[in-house]
């Protein structure tokens, strides 16, 4: 039950490499760039050297000229490229987290899911894995460029004018390590910045979630206030990341301009004494100002490092949610159906949650098909998770769950072949039709009509003015507490499951919509096992067999009003 990732995977480094070859291909592409720009200053200070001191003719020195208009639309060109395989290795590099970290919580499944809050969980898969695109696209590439492009010009320089050359070689150094002392101090208001953002998209989740409780208890206001003070916490350390920006630009733009200021006051009083010539004084200066072009680049997005890194820790949280459910989900109802689940034989299972006693110990029963049967137990008691455990939601700590077909043989894919109705089922925004499909995107209409007819559901669908294509608002807002069971129970047997598991199915129904969801149940038993998780007594009247679950010990009994009512 642990992730399979290699632990750095979901650090920065880790991730860079499923995209190296875009990085790679916009690192080379950027230094291409850089090295056509400097050839295209040389090429301008030798042409303005020989137009204004060496008498040259415009006519001669026109293949120069071309030159130099080819060097400069080579290296615009060869930039827009490596901008373009930065900004796709960024794409890729989220689109590939995000894609695992949705299967990685998948494999958590509910359970796994319900250690870390859900708010933080969507603000990592939003803002977290949006933080990355940047780093990607920009730091990575500026971070190499302000490496190549400044020893390419100092190389120059230094053949050029020695006295340029210590000053530039003194005051460019003095840029990253002062980014480093900044980025040190910065790191922990960006954590905090982070922090902040989770709780303002957790407070919405949960406002907007629990919106009539909230009303029904008169805290409307409080809310409103706490959302307040929780959105004037993110502005205020926004601000504060924003002005260590500010000033670490301010501070950039200073040792810059003060450098190039030295270099041209000293080439200035060696150019009245006649020390130097023009050519070399000129291109001197033409190339300072790009010696610190790249390091200005790289500290407009250092900040975009900053947030990747926390973004990085946030996944890295995430990725560690252990597994609970099978490694992998095998494809929905593979195997041939002349050999459905016949019996399922469940062995001294003994499960529960990490931190905690076992739920139950050495339960073994055996269900079988075309039976209804009911778990009971007081609440708390673990009936919820038995049912986990069949679903594969949850892996027993001991003893073993087996699936016969008909022919007694044990199958090895059978968990693909069970369907579940939560107590609390969820719709999502769409038709009727379409809420349905999610169990079978390809059902016909006549399907969906047959799952509805079986589930009680039909009627009040037809009822609806739009019928299937109803739109049922988001988490079936439109719908009755019933309704939306019942549509959940049609969607469950759409599939046309082996298994068929629902957890309190009954609950927060008046008794006449309890008792035609329980009868529905009954009627979709016939050529199925149904496992029936409930406190209700009409639904315990109407079943074959009841798992009785009390003190972390089940026992089954074939007369269920009897033993369980
Ligand atoms: N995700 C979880 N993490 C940790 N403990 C859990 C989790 N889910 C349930 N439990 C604990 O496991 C035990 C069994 O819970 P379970 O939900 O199976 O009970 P239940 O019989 O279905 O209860 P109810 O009738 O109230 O739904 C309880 O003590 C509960 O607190």
């Amino acid at each position: 039950m642990h992730s399979k990732q290699p632990k750095n995977d979901w650090q920065t480094a880790g991730m860079a490499r499923r995209a190296k070859g875009w990085l790679a291909g916009s690192v080379t592409l950027g230094g291409m760039a850089a090295v056509l720009f400097v050839l295209h200053l040389t090429l301008l200070a030798g042409l303005v050297d020989d137009l204004t001191f060496k008498g040259a003719s415009f006519a001669a020195e026109q293949h120069t000229l071309l030159l130099l208009l080819a060097c400069l639309g080579g290296s615009l060109f060869l930039q827009w490229l490596a901008d373009m395989a930065g900004t796709e290795a960024g794409l890729r590099i989220a689109a590939h987290v995000r894609r695992d970290a949705l299967r990685h919580l998948f494999r958590a499944g509910p359970v796994g899911c319900t250690t870390l809050p859900a708010g933080r969980i969507l603000t990592t898969l939003t803002e977290g894995v949006d933080a990355l695109e940047p780093y990607f696209a920009q730091y990575i590439p500026r971070a190499a460029m302000m490496v190549v492009l400044p020893l390419l010009i100092l190389a120059m320089v230094f053949h050029l004018d020695g006295w340029s050359f210590v000053i530039l070689a003194c005051t460019g150094p003095l840029i990253p390590v002062f980014m480093a002392l900044v980025g040190y101090s910065a790191q922990s208001i960006m954590d905090r910045q982070w922090m902040q953002l989770v709780v303002l998209g957790s407070s919405f989740l949960d406002s907007l979630r629990g919106l009539s409780t909230l009303r029904l208890l008169g805290q409307t206001e409080a809310s409103i206030s706490r959302m307040a003070a929780a959105t004037n916490a993110h502005r205020a350390s926004t601000l504060s990341v924003m002005k260590i920006a500010f000033l670490t630009s301010a501070v950039l733009e200073f040792f810059s301009s003060l450098s190039i200021a030295l270099v041209a006051v000293v080439f200035g009083a060696r150019l009245l004494s006649a020390t130097v010539d023009f050519r070399s004084a000129f291109l001197v200066l033409l190339l300072a100002p790009e010696y610190f072009m790249p390091l200005r680049a790289f500290s407009a997005s250092y900040h975009a490092r900053q947030n990747a890194t926390a973004a990085a820790a946030r996944l890295a949280d995430l990725f560690a949610l252990p597994e609970m459910t099978q490694p992998e989900s095998q494809p929905r109802l593979t195997h041939t159906r002349n050999h459905p689940i016949a019996h399922l034989i469940c062995s001294d299972l003994t499960a529960g949650y990490p931190g905690q006693a076992p739920a139950f110990q050495a339960l073994s029963c055996t269900l079988s098909r075309g039976s209804l049967t009911v778990i009971t137990g007081e609440s708390g008691a673990g009936k919820t998770t038995f049912l986990r455990l069949i679903l594969g939601f949850l892996q027993p700590s001991s003893g073993q769950i087996t699936a016969c077909d008909t022919t007694g043989a044990p199958l090895e894919v059978w968990q693909s072949h069970t369907a579940w109705v939560p107590q609390r089922p969820v719709m999502t925004m769409g038709s009727i039709a379409d809420t349905l499909r999610l169990a079978k995107p390809n059902a016909t209409d006549a399907e969906l009509h047959a799952a509805a007819q079986q589930a009680d559901a039909l009627e009040f669908i037809e009822a609806l003015p739009q019928g299937f294509a109803t739109s049922v608002g988001e988490r079936g807002a439109c719908l009755s507490g019933g309704q939306i069971k019942r549509l959940a129970l049609a969607r469950a047997l759409l599939s046309n499951p082996d298994i068929l598991c629902l957890d309190e199915p009954t609950s927060d129904l008046d008794p006449a919509s309890a008792l035609r969801v329980a009868h529905a149940i009954r009627c979709c038993s016939a050529n199925r096992i149904v496992l029936v998780a409930t406190h209700h007594a009409d639904m315990v009247a109407l079943a074959d067999q009841c798992l009785h679950i009390s003190d972390g010990h089940g026992e089954l009994f074939s007369a269920p009003q009897r033993a369980c009512a």
